[in-house]
């Protein structure tokens, strides 16, 4: 569209009308459209489109008031203006309720449906042009600046999240833990169309079984016991803006139909309603585990797999790109240094060998917290890096002579310390990751005599 320039989208059932509206607003100098029914309107309409919508109320495959509501859940500035015949005052009423730019009841003046159409693609073009203005002052602080890293991997990683940024094409991100798909995720919003909506993040792997549709779908009053408030779900709640599904592989199985009708009809059902609510919301999906891998075993459906994953975005493990140790280590010591109001310490160069040759297992989340460290005590980069690595190498046991009762027990413990290095002793996450319960941890914790502590 040059600027300047009206563009409308024309629907209407009617076929003469429909040509003759579209005809006149073509010879006042709009870009028009046309479309005999709602739905084929609705697949080609985005919160990228320049223009107004101009469509009749009453039309036989979706009125104009169902139009109206889908399109709003699509971008509620986009300007409507409904055509209605004599009668249907109170529908332009509820309409207008609704949001509707204007109504004009047929048969109308097409010199004031052109006046009318004028003034909302001018609202139109100021909407747009505000949100050009923000996402350029959010450029400002870069991606660079958010999503760490000069390793070729992290370069086209930023890249490739910049290419699908602006589209709402649902994103599985794939990464070990603590590689960063969190920020990935927080990336993807602050760089994307939705950058004005909320981001809203959901740890399936923390989410109680029990309350887990609830959560999501939200619910009303009375529907279980101790439902004492009607409550909205984190899809509803995230209207307009990013859902944020992080350990998706995690969700249990009569979630996932759930989750997949949602996305599939764009709308939810609170537990405890029969009313369909319909939801937009861009959905961005994180895991650890090799969800395909899951789909052969049975523990993740096939169907939501693709329907999560129509780009996928890996996170590679810090091992993977040295580049990067030393320059997140710097920074992540002076945020230390400013936050906890200490000098900023520079690595000796022994220390410099060491973490280059490190594993990571916990990756970007245990360099932090090594920085982290580093900064508040004065203990050496090596003492810190030898206590995270001793467990798998250190006093291995030979399996030729040890009872199977000796072994196992040797890898439960070693099953236990590698995930509370990974998780810096984070009990919960370790809980999620090993899918245990927390007495059952805190049993085998105490029987190994494992202290989260030492871990922090
Ligand atoms: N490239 C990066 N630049 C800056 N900070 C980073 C980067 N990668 C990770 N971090 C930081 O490291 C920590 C762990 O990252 P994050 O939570 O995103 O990892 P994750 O992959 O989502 O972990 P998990 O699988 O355990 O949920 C966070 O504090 C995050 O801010």
């Amino acid at each position: 569209m040059t600027e300047g320039e009206n563009r409308v989208y024309l629907v209407d059932d009617d076929v003469e009308m429909r040509t003759a509206t579209a005809q006149w607003l073509e010879l006042s100098g709009c870009d028009v459209q046309s479309f005999a029914d709602a739905p084929t309107a609705l697949a080609e309409l985005s919160s990228t489109f320049s223009g107004v919508v101009v469509s009749d109320i009453r039309m036989p495959k979706m009125d104009g008031m169902t139009f109206l509501t889908r399109l709003y859940a699509l971008d509620s500035d986009i300007p409507v203006i409904l055509l209605t015949a004599h009668g249907d005052v109170q529908m332009a009423v509820d309409a207008m309720q609704k949001g509707a730019y204007d109504f004009i009841e047929k048969p109308f003046d097409p010199e004031y449906l052109l006046d009318i159409v004028r003034r909302a693609c001018e609202k139109r073009r100021l909407v747009m042009e505000n949100h050009e203005l923000r996402r350029r002052l959010a450029g400002v602080c870069g991606i660079e600046q958010r999503l760490i890293g000069n390793s070729p991997e992290i370069c086209r990683l930023r890249e490739e999240i910049l290419d699908v940024a602006d589209t709402d094409a649902p994103v599985l991100i794939q990464g070990e833990t603590g590689t960063g798909k969190e920020v990935v995720a927080r990336c993807l919003h602050a760089f994307g169309a939705r950058r004005e909506g909320k981001y809203v993040p959901v740890n399936c792997g923390a989410v109680p079984e029990n309350i887990f549709e609830s959560e999501l779908f939200g619910h009303e009053r009375g529907a279980f016991t101790g439902a004492d408030r009607q409550r909205i779900g984190r899809f509803e709640y995230a209207q307009g803006g990013v859902l944020f599904l992080d350990e998706i592989g995690t969700m249990p199985l009569p979630l996932q139909v759930k989750v997949l009708r949602a996305l599939q009809e764009r709308e939810v059902i609170r537990v405890g309603s029969n009313e369909a609510k319909p939801v937009d919301i861009r959905l961005i999906s994180a895991t650890s585990k090799d969800l395909l891998t899951e789909c052969s075993t049975g523990t993740f459906r096939e169907d939501l797999y693709y329907r999560i994953n129509v780009v996928e975005l890996r996170v590679p493990p810090l091992r993977e790109r040295g580049e990067d140790i030393l320059l997140l280590f710097n920074y992540f010591v002076s945020l230390a240094a400013v936050a906890y109001n200490r000098p900023e310490v520079s690595l000796p160069s022994a220390d410099i060998g060491l973490m280059m040759n490190h594993d990571w297992p916990g990756n970007v989340r245990e360099l932090k917290n090594i920085a982290e460290r580093y900064v508040l005590s004065s203990i050496p980069i090596g003492q810190r890096l030898t206590t995270v690595l001793r467990s798998p190498h250190q006093g291995a046991i030979n399996s030729e002579n040890t009872s199977l009762q000796e072994l196992m027990r040797y890898h439960e413990r070693l099953l236990l310390e590698q995930a509370l290095i990974r998780h810096c002793g984070d009990v919960q996450a370790v809980m999620t990751e090993l899918d245990l319960p927390r007495r059952t941890l805190n049993e085998k914790m105490s029987r190994h005599h494992l202290d989260r502590k030492n871990y922090l």
